[in-house]
């Protein structure tokens, strides 16, 4: 029998116990595809006593996760205790440094300093991989870093986030309240240990700005991404966008045009024929466009035990293997600086949503402000009242520029028939 690769698991929570679960029922399989067993040696989580579903009397436990790092008994470290710093960054540096190699699921870390870690797999000759942090199950890593490999690619975009396509999908099919859902999502082990992270959108940022670096041979630039999270869409919003033909998606989306990079996270109107516009519940999707292979679309479950755990095997699996490419695509030495893109040049159709004074004239007030600014309308609907008598207005934009759109809704707001804060969505176009 071979040599067992031999795991220090960090992290027992949601993740974690599904690794714990996986590695066993299916360690067969696993060590025929992978060649070896792999097995693990030693576990550190916050409380060794909590039933996590899974028996880990055959483990070490260790108190300090950092331990894992140096035993004798760990060939690999799997992280899976998150955040982007503190003891997960410690282990990871550690584990690295001491030439072993490190799987994570932890994309708040890898968007943050992601390539400083890649730096140091790279200069030790460790593995640093990570397929879970991104789109969960869906082996989205895989394919940009191996299946896209030979291509150009110009756009990666999709959905990144479980919890919030959860919490749209379900406030359009049972109509349920934003706080309702989203305390569904977290029962269910979708949700991050801080859920702002999801319904805020940085974990789509989080991973989008690790797509980008993968798809366009980038440096991460996570601070450079625009985030709007899902917090100000209204089940009105919902309701508009389908009658208009349209879901309200949470969108990442990251685009090179030769010279600069635009990363951005926001909810958008996404036509009902559209792939990305199926994609229900927690499932996420990612396309991404080469220029030799067109788009490839993916989707699968994003988030939760099952999904998570998969990824982070197969990373594992490759290991055993031997397989251990440059974490990021390229050698850290290779991936460009790309300076931002200018958002205010792009082009695109408009959805807005207006609250009123229902008094006449103020129709005519709101397409006049567009008309100021070169804006033309494709539709428009006038909608029912709101508790105080306001009237809704609802309109999508012909094709225009955001300074363009933005402009005139500055001139909107300005009027004093416009009673609360308008709301501007994308529509997904491609
Ligand atoms: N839950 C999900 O669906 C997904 C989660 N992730 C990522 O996977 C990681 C883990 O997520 P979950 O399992 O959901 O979190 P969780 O909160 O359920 O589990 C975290 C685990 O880390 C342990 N822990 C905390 N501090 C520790 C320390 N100092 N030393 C050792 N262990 C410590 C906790 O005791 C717990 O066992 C995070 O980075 C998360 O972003 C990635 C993809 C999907
Ligand atoms: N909280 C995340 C978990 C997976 O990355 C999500 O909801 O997608
Ligand atoms: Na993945």
């Amino acid at each position: 029998m071979p040599e067992p690769l031999n795991i220090g698991l960090a992290g027992l929570g949601n993740v974690g116990a599904g690794v714990v679960k996986l590695l066993a029922r299916n360690a067969d399989l696993i060590a025929r595809r992978a060649g070896r067993p792999i097995t693990i040696t030693a576990v550190s989580a916050r409380d060794r006593n909590r039933d996590r579903g899974a028996d880990l009397s055959s483990y070490t436990w260790v108190d300090d996760a950092a331990e894992l790092s140096q035993r004798d008994d760990v060939d690999v470290v799997v992280e899976l205790v998150g955040g982007s710093d503190g003891p997960a960054l410690t282990l990871a540096r550690h584990t690295l440094q001491a030439g072993k190699s490190f799987v994570t699921a932890n994309k708040a870390m890898l968007a943050h300093h992601g390539l400083d870690l890649a730096q140091l797999a790279e200069t030790k000759g460790a593995a640093l991989k990570y397929e879970a942090a991104v789109a969960g199950g869906i082996p989205v890593i895989k394919a940009l870093s191996e299946g896209m490999a030979a291509n150009s690619i110009n756009r990666v975009y999709g959905l990144l986030n479980g919890t919030c396509n959860y919490i749209l999908t379900r406030m359009e099919t049972e109509r349920l309240d934003f706080a309702v859902v989203l305390a569904e999502a977290q029962a269910a082990g979708y949700a991050e240990s801080d859920p702002s992270f999801d319904i805020d959108g940085i974990d789509t940022a989080h991973k989008l700005s690790i797509l980008a670096a993968l798809a366009f041979g980038a440096r991460i630039d996570f601070a450079a991404v625009a985030v709007q999270g899902i917090r100000a869409v209204e089940l009105a919003d919902i309701d508009q966008a389908a009658a208009l033909g349209f879901r309200i998606k949470l969108v990442g989306l990251a685009e090179h045009d030769g010279a600069t990079l635009f990363q951005r996270v926001h909810p958008a109107l996404v036509p009902h024929g559209h792939p990305l516009a199926a994609a229900s519940g927690a499932l996420n999707a990612v396309a991404a466009e080469g220029d030799f292979v067109g788009r490839l679309f993916f989707q699968g479950r994003g988030a939760g035990e099952g999904p998570t755990a998969s990824a982070v095997v197969a990373d594992l699996i490759d290991i055993a293997r031997g397989i251990q490419g440059p974490a990021f695509g390229m050698p850290v030495a290779s991936l460009t600086a790309l300076p931002p893109a200018d958002a205010a040049t792009r082009r695109g159709r408009y959805y807005l949503r207006l609250t009123v004074a229902d008094r006449p004239g103020v129709l005519a007030e709101l397409t006049a402000a567009l008309r100021d600014h070169g804006v033309s309308i494709e539709s428009l609907l006038q909608r029912g009242h709101s508790s105080a008598g306001d009237a809704l207005v609802v309109m999508v934009t012909h094709t225009a520029t955001e300074a363009q759109v933005l402009a005139s809704l500055a001139q909107m707001e300005r009027s004093d028939a416009v009673t609360d804060a308008p709301v501007m969505m994308h529509i997904l176009d491609f």
